[in-house]
């Protein structure tokens, strides 16, 4: 079985937390769009009333297109629920997430949400996060003075590009760049350093966020629940 397909099952097992009436948070990358199809089947099926905001224009057009009613944030109260994918989780349930580059407006998304879900592959279940390059979202001026800030700090930033060789902009028109860091022993004091430094919009350590995670085997999905 292929990840695609172990994150098919994640997501699928997913989609059974939503309960009617919802406010969602919907997240970004393949695994959330196969959450999306499995969401709007409900939707259709059982006559789900859902309100949902994205992390994402994909996100927002697929479910639109789908049939799930989508606002804007700023016109949403506290969201029920929130579900994203994770490019890495630790045992303790620290999260990489901005694989795709939607790190910013998924961070804002699941800090206004009372409960997170992650749904992921079980590759990206790890002992210890770093393995991943860690993405951070920085503004272009003074890219080059920042990055070597980083690279004085031993965290081998790369700037990201598309596979067309041009630069790789987020949502907001920022750059991203990838650590290389290899391992992250302590990822709240990286986070809290990164949240200190002027050009970095954000970081891609998602620390505290999810509580439940559900892990997409070939024999099945598995739930972990965070013990707080
Ligand atoms: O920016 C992208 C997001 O953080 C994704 O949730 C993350 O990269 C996982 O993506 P995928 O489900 O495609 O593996």
């Amino acid at each position: 079985m292929n990840a695609d397909q172990m994150k098919q099952i994640a997501a699928e097992k997913a989609a059974t937390y939503v309960e009617d009436g919802m406010m969602l948070g919907l997240g970004t990358g393949s695994t959330v769009f196969y959450l999306v199809e499995a969401v709007a089947r409900r939707v259709q099926a059982e006559g789900l009333q859902l309100t949902a905001v994205a992390t994402s224009s994909r996100t927002a057009k697929q479910a639109s297109e789908l049939g799930i009613k989508m606002i804007d944030l700023n016109d949403a109260p506290t969201l029920d629920l929130t579900i994203d994918g994770a490019d890495e989780i630790s045992a303790d349930f620290q999260g990489i997430k901005g694989g795709g580059g939607a790190l910013l407006l998924e961070k804002i998304v699941a800090l206004n949400s009372r409960r997170n879900l992650w749904i992921v592959d079980e590759s990206k279940i790890v002992p210890q996060l770093g393995a991943f390059p860690l993405p951070i979202e920085v503004i272009p001026f003074g890219l080059a003075k920042l990055t070597q800030r980083l690279e004085a700090e031993d965290l081998h930033p790369v700037l990201r590009r598309q596979a067309n060789g041009e630069l790789f902009l987020t949502h907001n028109k920022n750059y991203i760049l990838d650590l290389h860091i290899g391992n992250i022993p302590h990822p709240h004091v990286l986070g809290e350093w990164l949240d200190h430094q002027t050009g970095v919009v954000e970081h891609g350590l998602f620390l505290d966020v999810a509580k439940t995670v559900v892990v997409g085997h070939p024999a099945g999905p598995e739930v972990l629940q965070a013990p707080r």
